[in-house]
């Protein structure tokens, strides 16, 4: 029986390539987003390469939504084995100028998406009395707090901090819950961010500066493709890590060393 795998936030970015993985893995996978166009045209693209994949779209930051997501991914695939909460925004906004805006947006997405995830794929697999895996995006950013990232940096450090308790309170249940810590990779999410320090460093700072200046610091010479995130994930959604739990593991090409 094939196994089946939810990937929040895979209409793009590393979530499309972990997403991609998995079905090259052998899984049947429930790709999921809040922007209904782009999930449309990824899931139709997937669909014509003759990979077994549908699409739900929706919010992470909802509880009712990831419930439903749940629901959805059981419904046509009849059981859920792995859940990776990828979905995640980010914010770039000197410390003095941080809005309870930008931090409840940036949390409620990043943070309580990973929780309101985390419980309603814990509850799916009680419910069938298997083993689960809960894997959520973390970063360099939930190790190192990054100047100019304050909100996003924090928010990473509380993904982190929930693997932990996660980990530690379903274990009981034979659920594993661990994270993946991306460096630097040339996604939709980094072009904003590279935007974002461009206008706040008033001239100092060229379109696509910030990003050479981050992935200048990267040991192995190289920005990060959504295929290497895609390997970790692989890996951490296998039996080959039903030892792991509770860990938020870096794949930076050498960047931060924890
Ligand atoms: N790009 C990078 O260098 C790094 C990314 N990460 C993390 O990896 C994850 C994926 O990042 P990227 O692919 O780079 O981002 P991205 O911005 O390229 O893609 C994120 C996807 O999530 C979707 N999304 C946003 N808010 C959502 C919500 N409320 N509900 C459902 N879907 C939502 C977006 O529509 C988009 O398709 C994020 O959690 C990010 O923080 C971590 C470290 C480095
Ligand atoms: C996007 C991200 O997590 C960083 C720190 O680059």
């Amino acid at each position: 029986m094939s196994k089946v795998a939810i990937v929040t936030g895979s209409a793009g970015g590393l979530g499309l390539g972990i997403a991609e993985r998995l079905v090259r893995d052998g899984f049947k996978v429930v790709l999921h987003d809040i922007n209904e166009e782009n999930l449309n045209q990824t899931v139709t693209t997937l669909q014509n390469q003759g990979m077994d994949v549908f699409g739900v779209v929706g919010d992470v930051s909802n509880q009712a939504d990831q419930e439903s997501l749940v629901e959805k991914a059981v419904e046509k695939y009849g059981h859920l084995d792995v859940l990776i909460n990828n979905a995640g925004i980010d914010a770039v906004t000197p410390i003095l100028e941080i809005t309870e805006q930008e931090l409840n947006r940036v949390f409620q997405i990043n943070v309580n998406g990973v929780v309101f995830g985390t419980q309603a794929a814990a509850k799916q697999f009680i419910k069938q009395g298997t083993k689960g895996k809960v894997i959520n995006a973390c970063s360099i950013a939930g190790h190192e707090s990054f100047e100019m990232l304050g909100s996003y940096s924090a928010s990473k450090h509380a993904v982190k901090s929930f693997t932990h308790s996660a980990a530690k309170e379903l274990a009981q249940h034979q659920i594993t819950v661990n994270a993946y810590c991306p460096g630097i990779a040339k996604t939709k999410m980094w072009d904003h961010i590279d935007a974002e320090m461009v206008r706040h460093s008033h001239g100092k700072l060229q379109p696509g500066e910030a990003f050479e200046q981050y992935s200048a610091g990267i040991a192995l010479g190289r920005y990060q493709l959504p295929e290497d995130v895609g390997n970790l994930v692989s890996f951490l959604a296998s039996s080959d890590s039903d030892y792991i739990t509770g860990q938020a593991i870096l794949t930076d090409g050498g960047l931060v060393y924890r």
